[in-house]
């Protein structure tokens, strides 16, 4: 436990930027940069203020707010041929509402003679000035040191030569970029300790900057701190250019609570941590990765039975950290892979506390583990398990009963020559001794047939309303039979209060298997808001 501060970079809004399938908006920009504050980060690097409008924006007359991070502008070196006083460029890097500038320049001895094609001198005084014009502008210059280790491993003398000169002309901080991401620990650690113990420059002063390219960017930059570097660059979820840049959510925990750092990120703001990276998803409309490490939905999600059994005794058992302390939460799954602990466990998550010695227990385990093999995977649709476990213990009430359906789909060309594909579907529903039948269209089968089963059962259960279905999966289970193959549907619902919960079907018919999922769906919400079934 060192209890030395490292300073933590974001750089989600510049180089998670360059991400493939990332655009950000200024609003993405303004809401991403008051989340990082809020979290505790010491610079937030906002874009390339004269890049694009809408970096001139966020760095003008959309600045954000912030509390406590350094509002930061990303740049490269003066062009060649230019002074630092006469260069498009850094002038608008210099007039972009921010308290810090951080400028890229190359320290390859290869890229100066292809890419800048200059004499290598020359791109030692192009860092010199830019680095020197920036402090007097700006009070607070970074130097990106782009290519460091690859320009280190052919030519140390000249690589270390472009640090130094950043170094000298005031950067407060050099960061050291591992740009095409091949470079892996042990080379990271042995360069970053040359360059503190032979080429001067203190650990307090150098920062990182590692690209995932390997899978090794967060190893990396934790290579390059046991090295003695103080500061490192990274993003939200690990976004930036090609494979990525070091995961902070990652890397955050992993300084405080395993390697005794301190952040800005105070003990009690590492809560945020999860909602922090969700918000993100959310925002791009990607769907969170379960498996993230300390985020994820499945961080610390447990399957197998013995771990199960060990968890219930003491979580420290099969858990690194206790989940909230990254505002996580354990969560008990239920499948093959289960024994009477997680079946246990599930129960009493669900409020039903039944003796360990009950022998309706021994048989949910063999039920559950019987319907996984026919393809019934609980450990993805909790709520389809809750109904299955209510309904063996003689819990679930009678709300409805889809007796009768019917869909058809129709593809044909309008008078207009346009292809138009319809479904409809007509569904017979007995709500205690009343049948309904509906007919309802929709813009596919499983649309068509929801819509009827709505129109079915919401005048007697209005609060059906409110449900949404936010995301429909299917999955083949048996792949090699092509499309007689079994299809497994997993469908999401959420409620107007924002809960969600999974649901399951499964069945050789496509439509029968959603209709299955669609019928656990509105039961668990019919159950779960304890609404009283009607006669
Ligand atoms: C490693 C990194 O991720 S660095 C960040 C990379 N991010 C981006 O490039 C995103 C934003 N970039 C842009 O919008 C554009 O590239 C701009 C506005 C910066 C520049 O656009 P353009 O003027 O059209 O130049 P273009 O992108 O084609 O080429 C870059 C030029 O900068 C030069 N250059 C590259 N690095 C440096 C540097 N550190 N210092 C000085 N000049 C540099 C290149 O040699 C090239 O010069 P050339 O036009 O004489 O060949
Ligand atoms: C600066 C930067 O993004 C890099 O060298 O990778």
């Amino acid at each position: 436990m060192t209890g030395e501060r490292i300073y933590l970079y974001d750089t989600t809004l510049r180089d998670g930027a360059q991400t493939q399938d990332v655009d950000f908006s200024v609003a993405d920009k303004i809401a991403i940069a008051q989340d990082l504050d809020r979290l505790g980060i010491d610079y937030i690097e906002g874009g390339w203020p004269g890049a694009n409008p809408t970096d001139d924006r966020f760095f003008g007359s959309d600045a954000p707010t912030l509390a406590r991070a350094t509002f930061t502008a990303f740049g490269m070196t003066r062009r060649p041929g230019r002074s630092a006083a006469n260069d498009p460029g850094l002038a608008g890097l210099f007039n972009a509402r921010c308290s810090a500038v951080c400028m890229v320049g190359k320290t390859w001895d290869f890229h100066v003679d292809v890419a800048l094609a200059i004499p290598r001198e020359e791109n030692l005084e192009l860092i010199r000035d830019s680095v020197a014009a920036a402090k007097a502008a700006k009070g607070e210059a970074l130097f990106d040191a782009e290519h460091f280790f690859d320009g280190y491993k052919r030519n140390p003398g000249y690589a270390a030569s472009c640090v130094r000169a950043a170094y000298e002309a005031g950067a407060r901080w050099v960061v050291l970029c591992d740009t095409n991401g091949g470079t892996l620990p042990h080379e990271i650690e042995e360069i970053v300790h040359a360059v503190v113990h032979e080429h001067g420059i203190p650990g307090d002063r150098l920062g990182i900057h590692c690209h995932n390219d390997t899978e090794n960017a967060v190893a990396n930059s934790l290579a390059a701190v046991r090295a003695g570097a103080r500061m490192i660059q990274g993003t939200l979820n690990g976004l930036g250019e090609r494979c990525g840049n070091a995961n902070l959510v990652a890397l955050i925990p992993t300084l405080m609570l395993k390697m005794g750092f301190r952040t800005g990120v105070r003990a009690e703001d590492l809560g945020l941590l999860t909602e922090v990276s969700r918000a993100l998803d959310e925002r791009l409309n990607r769907a969170p990765n379960r498996h993230a490490a300390y985020v994820g939905a499945s961080a610390f999600a447990h399957k197998g039975g013995l771990h199960v059994s060990a968890v219930e005794k003491d979580p420290a058992c099969y858990e690194h950290i206790a989940p909230e302390t990254v505002g996580n939460r354990r969560q008990i799954v239920v499948s093959d892979q289960a024994g009477r602990s997680n079946i246990l466990a599930r129960l009493r998550e669900m409020g039903l506390d039944i003796d360990p010695a009950d022998a309706r227990l021994p048989r949910l385990v063999d039920l559950v583990k019987q319907r996984d093999t026919a393809g019934y995977a609980y450990d993805t649709a909790e709520a389809s398990f809750e109904l299955l476990a209510r309904r063996e213990l003689g819990k679930v009430p009678a709300f409805f009963e889809l007796k009768r359906f019917h869909v058809t789909d129709e593809r044909r060309y309008n008078a207009k020559g346009e292809l138009v594909v319809e479904s409809e579907a007509v569904v017979r529903v007995k709500i205690g001794d009343q049948v309904r039948h509906e007919v309802a269209d929709g813009n596919g089968p499983v649309h068509a047939l929801d819509q009827a089963m709505r129109k079915a059962l919401e005048s007697t259960y209005p609060l059906i309303r409110g449900v949404k279905l936010v995301d429909y999966r299917v999955r083949i289970l048996a792949a090699t039979a092509g499309t007689a193959a079994m299809p497994r549907v997993l469908i999401r619902s959420r409620n107007g209060d924002g809960s969600e919960w999974s649901t399951l079907g499964v069945s050789t018919n496509i439509i029968e298997a959603s209709t299955e999922a669609l019928v656990d769906s509105y039961t668990f919400k019919l159950l779960r808001d304890g609404v009283a079934p009607r006669g």
